[in-house]
């Protein structure tokens, strides 16, 4: 059934475990992902980007935002588990109107590249906006290195657990993506991991709400190398350490945003299955391959984080 990302994640907070966040940009890592999550017994969030509703709706806000929530539903509709779409790092509030106004279970107002009073305020206006539709909101507070889609941060910018008292109050934001040390993308360390535990576990004292963890994608070195040995180069890929997002459930976090590996493994069935089937041009077969190691991925995910069967 598709509800609201807000249910789903009270739900994990209240219980100490954690729901993913699929990034989706089509149909065929929404159905493995789903596949995956059906088998599981478990919620799951699907988010989507600006860039995927750009890429969906052929540059059209609406069009794509639609596209998604008509699909989503559809599935969900379907299925006896709860499934929510989130907007993953709204910037543009183009995008954000869209996503609300198509129905989106929650939006993300991604304003922590601004100063603290800005992004306050901005984080303030669209949570009054999506609350009037019934829409959750999550809001940023600090930086995470690496391309955050559109917005190149240099580095990490720590969140501060007073200042996210004061946001969480002052915004009523339904939930909060603390920045820890994470980064998006495959190249998230130059060293060992580094999460700064403190910090999270002061935050969730502080503001007693759910949390979001960016950039939290392991990079499984099993499909880092097939995609390689089938011509991929990603050489120097590095994830957070399972153990890690553990700990970060057990101090709060309660959605785990999870795109990159779902990428990577993808990746590794379509190379593996075109090197092996140069005859083969039906992309119901040549994206098959890929989908059930997405699947794999996202089955392993909803374990480790404990939400299989929390349907
Ligand atoms: O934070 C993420 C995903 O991060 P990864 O690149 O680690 O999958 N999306 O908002
Ligand atoms: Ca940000
Ligand atoms: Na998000
Ligand atoms: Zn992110």
């Amino acid at each position: 059934m598709y509800v609201n990302t807000k249910e789903i994640l009270e739900k994990a907070s209240k219980n100490y475990y954690a729901v993913p966040a699929f990034n989706i940009n089509n149909l065929e890592f929404l159905i493995a992902i789903l596949q995956g999550a059906a088998e599981k017994k478990a919620p799951v969030i699907i988010e989507t980007s600006e860039g995927a509703i750009k890429y969906a709706g052929n540059g059209d806000p609406l069009r794509g935002a639609k596209f998604f929530v008509e699909t989503v539903k559809n599935y969900a509709e379907t299925l006896d588990i709860p499934i929510a779409l989130h907007l993953d790092h709204g910037k543009n509030l183009e995008y954000i109107a869209a996503a609300i106004k198509a129905g989106y279970s929650s939006v993300m107002i991604d304003a922590s590249h601004e100063v603290f009073e800005k992004n306050l305020e901005i984080t303030k206006e669209v949570v009054k906006w999506a609350h009037a539709s019934g829409v959750s909101v999550e809001a940023e507070l600090g930086q995470l290195a690496g391309i955050e889609d559109n917005v190149m941060a240099e580095e990490n910018v720590l969140v501060d657990p007073e200042q996210a008292k004061i946001f969480v109050e002052k915004t009523g934001v339904d939930f909060l993506a603390p920045a820890i040390g994470t980064s998006h993308g495959a190249f998230k360390f130059k060293g060992e991991a580094k999460l700064d535990f403190e910090r999270l576990k002061k935050v969730k004292e502080l503001t007693k709400i759910p949390l979001v963890l960016h950039g939290a994608s392991s990079v499984p070195k099993k499909f880092v190398e097939l995609a390689e040995k089938y011509g991929a180069n990603l050489g120097g890929a590095k994830g957070v350490p399972q153990e890690d997002i553990k700990e970060c459930v057990k101090l709060g976090i309660n959605k785990v945003n999870t795109d990159t590996d779902l990428r990577i493994a993808f990746l590794a069935g379509l190379r593996k299955h075109l090197l092996e089937n140069e005859k083969e041009f039906d992309p119901r077969k040549y994206f098959k391959q890929g989908m059930e190691f997405v699947k794999e991925v996202v089955m392993e995910r909803l374990e480790f984080l404990n939400a299989a069967g929390k349907a």
